[in-house]
């Protein structure tokens, strides 16, 4: 095994745990919070709601089987979730040095470092996991002997604006047309939508789509405080006063809600795993679903034209929310996965098909 320099992870209690490093060997802060996904570090770092967070991985052993390969395909990576890994830490209990998998391109140490992300590996991330779920998400920071740093709280900032893209880009060439507003896309929204014959305008976070070309508005998921993004909510309140349908996930949810009149909060760590239990409104039927949020919508704040459409089976938050007679809704969690389970991707059908009944 390689020698592995000493860092340190430093929670805002001012719970020190020591660590070795791997990745980028620079000290980082930012909000510490915990996954408790198996599989699935590839698509989870490139995520951009991770922005700004440093993730801690309940799953003992990462690394494993590597990172795959960034070909591109229809535009967009094949195998990430964006174009760059956008948390700013990661911590692990067993680091595998050794990687193994038809796709892997590089080691998972290799790729934090050349994205200047540092890991930390041989932490109780047990120990570390219970303080979190016991006191809530904390600020922290891994440090490095000599370059100390100060904690920082991304979610003060509009972190919408960091992750989403700068221009107007079109993906495919189908008969209905659907604006999407990026607001740190994870490319598999992107997928989901082509592979339903669509053409995804993809626009900034901040773009009045209103003179565009479209059948239908998707609204995606993102990191951050919900209430930073008031310039989305404005454009989304102009989509919802007419009757293209509108779909939404993850910050999409919780924008379209705060359009509709509702309002978030913070949850106190909130759901980042693969098997998150939903219920369907109105049924006893539950689907098991991939998750990643700190916020939620507060369901009792919706105004009366809309109602809940999944309520979360663990601890009854808000998962998804509809507009009682127009064709608007959004999901909390992620019916696109990747990482994660498929069983809600039937949902973009949905959305798809309320497109088409114009
Ligand atoms: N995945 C997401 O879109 C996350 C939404 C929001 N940033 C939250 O943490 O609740």
């Amino acid at each position: 095994m390689l020698k592995a320099k000493q860092a340190k992870l430093i929670l805002e209690n001012g719970t020190v745990f020591t660590g070795k490093s791997f990745g980028s060997e620079k000290s980082t802060a930012g909000e510490v919070v915990f996954y408790t996904a198996m599989t699935g570090y590839p698509e989870s770092l490139t995520d951009p709601s991770y922005t700004g967070q440093i993730l801690v991985s309940t799953y003992p052993m990462i690394g494993n089987y590597g990172v795959p390969h960034g070909h591109k395909e229809n535009g967009i990576h094949k195998y990430y979730e964006s174009n760059k890994l956008h948390i700013s830490g990661l911590v692990i209990s067993d680091y595998s040095f050794e990687f193994s998998h038809w796709n892997a391109e590089k080691s998972l140490s290799d790729w934090l470092k050349e994205y200047n992300v540092p890991g930390i590996f041989d932490i109780d991330t047990r120990a570390l996991t219970k303080i979190l779920r016991d006191k809530g998400s904390m600020l922290g920071k891994i440090e490095f002997e000599g370059e100390e740093t100060d904690f920082y709280d991304p979610n003060k900032e509009n972190l919408v604006a960091r992750a989403s893209c700068t221009e107007r880009e079109v993906y495919g060439d189908g008969e209905k047309r659907v604006v999407l507003i990026d607001c740190g896309v994870k490319n598999n929204i992107i997928r989901c939508l082509l592979k339903r014959g669509t053409t995804v305008i993809r626009v900034p976070w901040n773009y009045d789509f209103s003179n565009e070309d479209y059948d239908g508005v998707f609204i995606s998921n993102g990191p951050g405080d919900p209430a930073m993004c008031e310039e989305t909510v404005q454009n989304v309140k102009k989509a919802i006063g007419g009757e293209k349908p509108v779909m939404g996930i993850c910050l999409g949810n919780q924008l379209l809600a705060r359009a509709a009149g509702a309002d978030t909060y913070k949850l106190k760590f909130g759901h980042r795993s693969h098997n998150q239990p939903v219920i369907l409104q109105g049924t006893d039927r539950c689907f098991i679903t991939s998750q990643n949020h700190g916020f939620a919508v507060a369901t009792e704040t919706l105004p009366n034209d809309w109602e809940p459409l999944f309520t979360n089976a663990n601890d009854n938050t808000n998962e998804g929310i509809k507009h009682k007679t127009k064709p608007f809704f959004s999901t909390q969690f992620h019916p696109e996965a990747s990482s994660g389970p498929t069983d809600t991707e039937f949902l973009f059908d949905d959305f798809i098909d309320s497109i088409k009944k114009d």
